[in-house]
């Protein structure tokens, strides 16, 4: 046996620039880079091999390890699951900052490969810094808490173990029904030893995405289902897109005349134009799609895991007929609604099934074009709302009174209304351009009026919905797909909790758009209160003295080299948006929007915890109301 004697960090560089990925007959390197935030429990390790030698590994240092990790989940997510960056952290609070990018990738079935560094193997100098010391078990570190997030863990603490260990997360990581995030934590003292690994371990490997196809029973049963039914809807889900099944998708929709409804992970796999494609179904559905979905008596739900944003918590769709055909690489989500299953990879099923669906054809007819044209109107009389000082009805309806609506326009000066201020940029940002979103108002709004320009340019994190992501997952999408611009769209309160990878972006020259909706609240979470009956309670971001905040937003990022702008008004926005599209470095620009003038929902319910006994009737008029629409839901 030939051996090479390295520290098992340098091991585990090696091996990382010898792993490839094979699909659909082009090979290339599976990991692309390595995102670093250095500390004593990962420089003398894995920064010394990286500076040793990286390989083709492009090192970036990011700035806090959420961030950065959600680039490297966004960077993964953009790029269809099939190339990844790794994360190496140092131990304690620098594998913490890990947990919530860790829930992120998992929630959102998405290949990412992180590195915290651990405790001492030895144990003799315990208790280093930032071991949090466990009475019950000294074996206990920080990074036991990324279990519960990561899809494949373990701990090194002896160099060989890099070996087994690393072969097992590119197994996971690599297997489309399994992706998500890999966690190897590294013992501080053992990342620095050394031993004589095998050359073998570090030969060129090749994991294969192969796409898996179903079985003749399961391709018998569906093609069974689609032809009894009358009104199939397809949901295209997140599966849909990775398997890049937009073709297929097309032509089996107009040959059949079967209306598309898509899910937030879904959307952008079939551009908006396609003319039977009706948008987001659910809580943050358009109306044509949730009404499309009541009407079926099959959904064929395809790569979607029917999160309650998606199915309006279990009433979307008319369960005493509807039936259910999953199409699904996960056994576990195939199985969900008792539906028929067809474990498979959706490209490859949807192709073997069209040829046993000849001369089939819904009865939907020429009702796709009215409801497809009904949303359309709705989208145009959205792009049109103007705010006016008397009168003004806004679309989240007797939240706030015309006095404090009246109150934000003065001290946020502004008069621009979020859905109109969303559909200039959509209409004037180029149409191949990357957007990226994930949390507050912003997901629902975009769900229903974004009409994606090309394919995969619309990235939305709705798994976790984790406020933070927007603006390192831009770096994560421009390090994915740098010839695209990309725009983060970001509410004031996300940009707040997290937007440390702007400097980032900014001090390499990756070029990010920030646009940032300052509504001076959590907006979002406000209307989900006083939907729900209770008051207007610390969503608003106001004063002791009860003043709207109103924050200079792009001096903060001018501050940091960003190119600002600062707009309250649709004409406004639109220069700045053209300018941006101008700067060679990133951008920021802060648009003023008025709050409770983001979309509402459109014939949807979204099942939350609405308190059973409270002071107030209006909360119990809502949870009666709850009570109610409990019983027009399916329990499971
Ligand atoms: C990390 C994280 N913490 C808390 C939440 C719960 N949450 C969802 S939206 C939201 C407020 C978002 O405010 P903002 O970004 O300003 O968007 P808006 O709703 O005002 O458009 C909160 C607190 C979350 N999704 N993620
Ligand atoms: O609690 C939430 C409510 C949703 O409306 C929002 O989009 C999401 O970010 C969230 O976490
Ligand atoms: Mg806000």
């Amino acid at each position: 046996m030939k051996t090479i004697r390295l520290t098992t960090s340098q091991a585990l560089v090696k091996f990382l620039n010898q792993q490839y990925i094979h699909v659909d007959g082009n090979e290339f390197p599976f990991v692309e880079g390595i995102f670093t935030i250095f500390g004593h429990g990962n420089v003398l390790g894995v920064g010394q091999a990286l500076e040793q030698d990286s390989g083709h590994l492009k090192v970036i240092q990011g700035k806090n390890e959420q961030g950065m990790a959600h680039a490297a989940v966004a960077y993964s997510k953009q790029k269809l699951r099939q190339r990844i960056y790794a994360v190496t952290t140092s131990v304690g609070p620098g594998s913490a900052n890990l947990a919530t990018a860790a829930g992120t990738a998992l929630a959102n079935n998405i290949p990412v490969l992180f590195l915290p560094g651990d405790t001492f193997a030895t144990r003799q100098p315990d208790p280093v810094l930032q071991q949090i010391e466990q009475e019950y078990s000294i074996a206990v570190t920080t990074n036991d808490a990324l279990k519960p997030v990561s899809r494949y863990w373990d701990r090194i603490t002896r160099p060989e173990q890099l070996m087994s260990s690393l072969i097992r997360a590119f197994e996971v990581m690599t297997d489309p029904a399994k992706a998500g995030p890999a966690t190897i934590c590294l013992s501080q003292d053992v990342a620095g030893e050394a031993f004589d690994y095998d050359e073998k371990f570090f030969e060129r490997r090749v994991h294969y995405l192969d796409r898996k196809a179903p079985v003749d029973r399961e391709l018998k049963g569906a093609a069974e289902l689609i032809k009894e039914s009358r009104k199939p809807v397809i949901l295209v889900g997140g599966g849909a897109k990775y398997s890049q099944a937009a073709e297929i998708l097309k032509s089996l929709s107009e040959k059949h005349s079967i209306p598309l409804v898509e899910t937030q992970a879904g959307k952008s796999t079939v551009e908006a134009s396609f003319k039977n494609n009706l948008g987001g179904l659910g809580v943050t559905g358009t109306l044509s799609a949730n009404k499309a979905a009541r009407e079926a008596d099959l959904i064929i739900g395809i790569g979607t895991r029917y999160t309650d944003f998606a199915t309006s918590s279990k009433t979307a769709f008319n369960f005493e007929n509807t039936k259910f055909l999953n199409i699904n690489v996960s056994r576990m989500q195939a199985y969900k609604l008792d539906a028929f299953q067809v474990v498979a990879d959706a490209k490859t099923a949807l192709e073997q099934l069209a040829p046993m669906l000849e001369g089939y054809t819904s009865e939907f007819g020429g009702n796709i074009d009215e409801l497809k044209q009904e949303w359309l109107t709705e989208r145009d009389r959205l792009s049109k709302v103007s705010f006016t000082r008397e009168n003004f009805n806004p679309e989240i309806k007797g939240h706030f009174s015309q006095e404090v609506l009246n109150e934000y326009a003065d001290a946020l000066n502004t008069e621009l209304a979020q859905t109109k201020a969303l559909i200039t940029v959509n209409e004037t940002i180029a149409p191949e351009s990357n957007i990226i979103a994930a949390a507050g108002s912003l997901p629902g709004d975009l769900q229903r009026v974004w009409n994606p320009g090309s394919p995969n340019s619309y990235h939305l994190e709705y798994g976790y919905s984790c406020m933070g992501y927007e603006v390192s997952g831009a770096l994560g999408v421009k390090l994915a797909d740098p010839a695209r611009e990309v725009y983060a769209l970001v509410g004031d309160g996300s940009f707040l909790m997290l937007h440390s990878e702007l400097i980032t972006a900014i001090q390499y020259g990756h070029k990010i758009n920030v646009v940032l909706f300052d509504n001076s609240g959590f907006g979002c979470i406000s209307n989900l209160q006083m939907g729900n009956g209770m008051g207007s309670y610390l969503c608003e971001f106001r004063t002791q003295d009860n003043q709207i905040l109103n924050i200079d937003y792009a001096k903060v990022a001018e501050g940091y080299g960003a190119k600002v702008y600062r707009v309250n008004t649709a004409e406004g926005l639109k220069e700045a948006l053209e300018d941006a599209k101008k700067q060679r470095g990133s951008t920021l620009i802060e648009v003023k929007v008025l709050p409770k003038t983001m979309t509402d929902g459109y014939d949807s319910w979204w099942n939350v915890g609405v308190a059973e006994v409270s002071n107030k009737e209006s909360i119990q008029k809502s949870h009666e109301m709850r009570q109610e629409q409990l019983k027009e839901a399916r329990q499971y």
